[in-house]
C-alpha cells in the first residue's frame, strides 16, 4: 500500500546529505516565491480575485473553523486513502483543479502538459481546462495511465460545445466536468488593472483553433486569425446554461457529468434529478463572486442533499493536507487542489506540480497517520468538529 508520507523521509534524508529541498514546503512560502517567479501580469491573474478578494481570503481561512478530533493506540500504521469514483480505483482522494491559460505560468508555454505528466507521475488525476494552450488529445496522451477529467466552458456555438465533448469522449477522458459559474468573468480589479485579458485569450485557444466547429462560427471561416477570434471572445466563450438545458448537456455524451459551481444545497438536488453524476462543490477560488461564503461552510449541506446519490467533489481554498483531510472528514469525495500547483507550475514545471501534490499528500495521509484514522470511512464517520468562529 502507497504511504505517501514517506515523502517526508525522503525531503529529511536529502537533507542529511547536503540536498536543501529543491522547491518551498509550506504553500504560503511557494506562493512568495512563485510571486516572484512569474511577470506581474501573470501573477495578478493567477492569484487575483474577484472585488476586493474577501471571499478568497474567507476560502482559506474558513478551514481554521474545523477540526478534527484524533484517536489513540489504533496503531493507524498502514493507511488507505484510496477512492472510488464514475466506476475509477484512485489512488488518493486528491485531483488536480482546471485551471486555464496554464500555458502562461510554464517557461516553455506548455503548462497544460507539465501539469498533465505531474499528473502521470503521482497518479493525482487531473481535470483539465477548455482554456488550454495545449490541445486536449495532446494532455490525455501525456497523462498516460493516470484519468482525465475535460473541463466544459460551454461555448455559445452548440456545435462547438458537442464537438469538445466528442473529443473529449474520443480521446480518452473519464469525464466531463460543467462549470456554471464563470460564463462571463467576475469584476476582477487585478486583472482589469493590468489589462490581462487580450493576453490570456491568445494562450487559451488551443482547443477552439484545433475544432472545426470553431471556424463555422467565426467571420471569415477558416481564414479566420487568431487575433480576429480575441476579439470575439465574448460571444464565443460562455454561455449561461439553465436547467432547460440539462437534457441537452445530457444527450451528448455517456461519460459520468460532474457540475462545477454547486454551493447550494438544493441545486445538488435538483442537478441529480436532472441526471448529473456528479457535484463539485466550488466557488471557484474565490474569482468569480465576491461576498459570498466560504465554500468549505457549505459542503456538509451539500453533502447531506447529495445524500449519497453522487460523488461529492471539493475546492476552494485548499492549501495543505491537512485541509484536504478537513475537506474529506466534512463528506467529500476527493478533493481540488488549484493555485497551490500552479506555484509548482511556475517554479519548477512538472518537478514543481509533482512536489506540491506529493507534499499535499505526504501532510494528509501522516495526519491521518497521527491522528489514528486508517481510512477514510472511518475519518468520514468521525467527521470535523466545528471549532467557532476562527478565521
Ligand atoms: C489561474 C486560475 C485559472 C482558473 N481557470 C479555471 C478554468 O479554466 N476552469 C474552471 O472550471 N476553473 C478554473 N479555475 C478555478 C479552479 O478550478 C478552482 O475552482 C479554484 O482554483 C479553487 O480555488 P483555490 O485555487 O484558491 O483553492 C481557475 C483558477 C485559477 C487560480
Ligand atoms: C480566462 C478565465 C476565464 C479562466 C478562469 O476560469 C479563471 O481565471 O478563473
Amino acid at each position: 500500500m502507497a504511504q505517501f508520507g514517506d515523502y517526508q523521509n525522503e525531503i529529511y534524508f536529502g537533507g542529511l546529505q547536503g540536498t536543501t529541498p529543491r522547491f518551498p514546503i509550506t504553500s504560503a512560502d511557494l506562493e512568495r516565491a512563485a510571486s516572484a517567479a512569474l511577470p506581474p501580469s501573470v501573477w495578478s491573474y493567477v492569484a487575483g480575485g474577484a472585488g476586493d478578494e474577501h471571499t478568497q481570503r474567507a476560502n482559506a481561512a474558513a478551514f481554521g473553523r474545523y477540526g478534527i478530533v484524533p484517536r489513540m493506540l489504533v496503531g493507524a500504521t498502514q493507511r488507505d486513502l484510496t477512492v472510488d469514483m464514475f466506476g475509477l480505483r484512485l489512488p488518493t482522494p486528491v485531483f488536480l483543479a482546471p485551471v486555464g491559460v496554464l500555458g502562461i505560468c510554464a517557461q516553455d508555454g506548455h503548462g497544460d502538459l507539465a501539469t498533465a505528466r505531474a499528473a502521470a507521475q503521482t497518479g493525482v488525476p487531473m481535470v483539465a481546462s477548455t482554456l488550454s494552450e495545449d490541445p486536449l488529445e495532446s494532455v490525455v496522451g501525456a497523462l498516460g495511465e493516470t484519468p482525465g477529467f475535460f473541463q466544459l466552458y460551454t461555448p455559445t456555438d452548440r456545435d462547438l460545445a458537442a464537438s469538445l465533448v466528442t473529443r473529449a469522449e474520443a480521446s480518452g477522458f473519464a469525464g466531463i466536468v460543467v462549470t456554471l459559474d464563470t460564463w462571463i468573468t467576475g469584476w476582477r480589479p487585478r486583472d482589469l488593472a493590468t489589462a490581462n485579458f487580450p493576453q490570456l485569450r491568445g494562450a487559451a485557444l488551443a482547443n477552439y483553433l484545433s475544432d472545426p466547429h470553431f471556424f463555422a462560427g467565426i467571420d471569415g471561416g477558416r481564414e479566420a486569425k487568431p487575433v480576429a477570434i480575441i476579439q470575439h471572445w465574448a460571444s464565443i466563450f460562455g454561455n449561461p446554461l439553465t436547467w432547460n438545458d440539462l437534457p441537452w448537456l445530457r444527450s451528448l455524451t455517456e461519460l459520468p457529468i460532474i457540475l462545477k459551481g454547486i454551493v447550494h444545497p438544493d441545486d445538488a438536488r435538483r442537478a441529480l434529478d436532472g441526471g448529473v453524476d456528479g457535484i463539485y462543490v466550488s466557488n471557484h477560488g474565490g474569482r468569480q463572486a465576491n461576498g459570498g461564503i466560504a465554500a468549505i461552510d457549505m459542503l456538509s449541506d451539500v453533502v447531506d442533499a447529495v445524500a449519497e446519490r453522487a460523488p461529492v467533489l471539493f475546492d476552494s481554498g485548499v492549501r495543505s493536507g491537512t485541509d484536504v483531510v478537513k475537506a474529506l472528514a466534512l463528506g467529500a469525495t476527493a478533493v481540488g487542489v488549484g493555485r497551490p500547483y500552479v506555484h509548482g507550475l511556475a517554479l519548477g514545471g512538472t518537478a514543481g506540480v509533482t512536489h506540491v501534490l506529493r507534499s499535499v499528500l505526504a501532510e494528509a495521509d501522516l495526519l491521518m497517520a497521527v491522528d489514528g484514522y486508517a481510512d477514510l470511512a472511518t475519518l468520514r464517520e468521525a467527521g470535523a468538529r466545528r471549532v467557532g468562529a476562527g478565521g
